[in-house]
């Protein structure tokens, strides 16, 4: 008799880097992580995605085709997935598909959240069943529809004896408060290596800044520090959360106008400034240990930031509670298809502000 409970999770985040994909059994009472890949994305679908995540002329046409060129890619992940695993599609009980967010405005006079891919597409290619659109339901019940993982790294990264906080460095940041005897908080801080990215690639034409070695090379702007972090967001108490629509480079250069600074200098200062808010924001709280997840967990520049802010505490990254930082985010949506299927809440209403706590997800069926 097989026991086996396998999922796949599919993670594409704001980074536009590519898919997270993973394995993962929910068997025992801690989830084991099978295998897991990132596959890029193909260089044109990363530039139309960038494109359409902006306002733009024609919206609607090139969605059309964007949504079936992300499923197909999504597909492309799963079969290589199954492939390196020797795993049958008929063994996996369901895909969680995050989809790719083109749109987060919690605070607009109607909420929305867009993530697209058509998922549809994804069941028929795959023939496995997906559980997709995690947002919309907690945005239906007043939530900001973001952070959905602060559940999943309670599930699994939870100590009862220690203040403990899950810091996501994507290109958003997000935490995880974990505190003993106190109620699950999370919230977004703000830019992760968003405007890291967008300003080395603009200057370097590199995707991202690798080890922080460009910031490494100039000085911190004090001045310009302080005005960035003068933005309302960071004063702002939870639930909030916010997109990379709003930390961009338009964003960014509202704040240098009439300045000349030079490029590294700024991406010094913007490396100081994420940890600046992420530190801001877990200061306020009794952590004594931060685990890292996410891309920024491998920018030494970044992370050494935000200990010389924080230096009471322990900073590490989630390799060391047995998760690679690549692949927590991928095994949350995994494990939101779990919860989706045993009808667990998937959101966290101190979290996201929602009336109350639902099961995340739509199904789609590939018969
Ligand atoms: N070796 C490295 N050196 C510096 N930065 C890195 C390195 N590897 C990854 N990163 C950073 O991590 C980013 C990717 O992180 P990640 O995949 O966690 O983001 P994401 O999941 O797309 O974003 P989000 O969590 O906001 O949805 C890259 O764009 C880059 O900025
Ligand atoms: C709208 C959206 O896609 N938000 C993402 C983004 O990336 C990080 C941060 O901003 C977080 O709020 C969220 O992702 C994680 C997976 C979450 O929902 O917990």
């Amino acid at each position: 008799m097989n026991n086996d409970q396998l999922y796949i999770g599919i993670m594409s985040g704001t980074s536009l880097d590519g898919i997270d994909v993973v394995l993962v059994d929910f068997a025992d009472s801690a989830p084991k992580l099978l295998n897991a890949l990132l596959l890029p994305y193909p260089a044109t679908l990363r530039a139309e995605l960038a494109t359409i995540s902006q306002p733009g002329a024609n919206e609607i046409e090139r969605l059309g085709i964007i949504e079936a060129d992300l499923a197909d890619c999504y597909a492309a992940a799963v079969s290589q997935l199954l492939q390196q695993s020797g795993v049958q599609a008929s063994q996996i009980e369901a895909i969680g598909c995050h989809g790719q967010t083109i749109r987060h405005r919690p605070n607009a006079r109607q909420p929305f959240s867009y993530q697209i891919g058509d998922m549809h597409r994804l069941a028929a290619l795959t023939g496995i069943r997906v559980i997709g659109d995690f947002r919309r339901k907690d945005i239906a019940f007043g939530g900001q529809g973001a952070p959905l993982v602060p559940a999943f790294h309670q599930a699994i990264f939870a100590d009862p004896g220690k203040g403990r906080c899950i810091l996501n460095i994507g290109g958003i940041a997000n935490l995880t408060l974990l505190l003993p005897h106190q109620p699950l908080l999370g919230f977004d801080t703000g830019p992760g290596n968003c405007l890291l990215d967008n300003w080395v690639e603009l200057h370097r034409q590199q995707p991202y800044d690798a080890a922080g070695a460009f910031a490494a090379s100039g000085q911190l702007l004090p001045d310009l520090l302080l005005q960035l972090l003068s933005d309302p967001y960071f004063a702002q108490t939870g639930p909030k959360s916010t997109g990379r629509e709003y930390f961009q480079l338009n964003w960014l250069n509202q704040h240098l106008a009439g300045r000349n600074d030079a490029a590294a200098d700024v991406q010094r200062t913007l490396s100081r400034f994420s940890a600046g808010t992420m530190a801001l924001a877990i200061s306020q709280y009794p952590v004594a240990d931060i685990f890292v997840c996410g891309g920024g967990a491998f920018n030494p520049v970044l992370l050494a930031d935000l200990q010389s802010l924080l230096p009471q505490c322990y900073i590490g990254t989630t390799a060391e509670l047995g998760v690679a930082p690549d692949w927590v985010e991928a095994m949350a949506f995994a494990w939101l298809a779990y919860a989706y299927d045993m009808r667990i809440p998937g959101n966290v209403p101190a979290v996201t502000g929602a009336r109350k706590a639902v099961v995340l997800g739509l199904e789609f069926l590939p018969c």
